[in-house]
């Protein structure tokens, strides 16, 4: 994520109503269907459904997906940490663990930050199925981008 927007300020929760439009600044997440349920700078929450296409082998819901609905939410979460002045960011670094498949149903990511300092946000997010069973989890490092002078 690359620009700020009126949508949040770091103290607070995005108003329901804004969500979209804060997932429509990641064009690849909402082509893969990512959806964005609540975002605060504390804990942001999204899903992705289960879907033949994006699957791989076996029925399996292809890794990269899971990576990608991690890294939106994970970015969200992110850039409501930001520190003031902050332009923007973006992942520079992720690591994903893959504890179980997911064959049918939704993948839910629940994103917490770990660490909100000045020069990164590191955020983990957790993959879960619709029985609360934890499908994996992700680190990612989020640069804080300062405006371009
Ligand atoms: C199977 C294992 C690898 C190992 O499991 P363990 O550590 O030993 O744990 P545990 O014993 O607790 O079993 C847990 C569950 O697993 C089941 N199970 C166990 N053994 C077998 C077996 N031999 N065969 C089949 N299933 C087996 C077991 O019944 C249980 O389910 P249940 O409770 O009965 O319902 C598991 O961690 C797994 O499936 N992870 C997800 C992998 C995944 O979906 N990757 C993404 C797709 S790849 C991709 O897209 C590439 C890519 C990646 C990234 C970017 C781009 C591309």
């Amino acid at each position: 994520m690359t620009e700020k927007s009126s949508a949040a300020t770091p103290e607070g929760a995005v108003a329901e109503g804004e969500l979209t439009a804060l997932l429509g600044t990641m064009p690849y997440a909402v082509s893969l269907g990512v959806e964005l349920e609540a975002a605060s700078p504390a804990e942001t929450r999204g899903h992705l459904h289960w879907a033949p296409e994006r699957c791989t082998i076996g029925g399996a819901l292809h890794g990269g997906a899971l990576m990608s609905l991690a890294d939106a939410v994970g970015a969200v979460c992110a850039y409501l940490n930001l520190p003031p002045g902050a332009a923007g960011t973006t992942t520079v670094e992720s690591k994903t663990n893959f504890f179980r498949a997911l064959r049918e149903g939704t993948a839910r990511a629940v994103a917490r930050p770990l660490h909100t300092g000045r020069s990164f946000v590191v955020v983990q997010t957790d993959l879960y199925d619709d029985e609360g069973r934890r499908l994996g989890q992700t680190t990612q490092t989020q640069a804080v981008l300062l405006p371009r002078t």
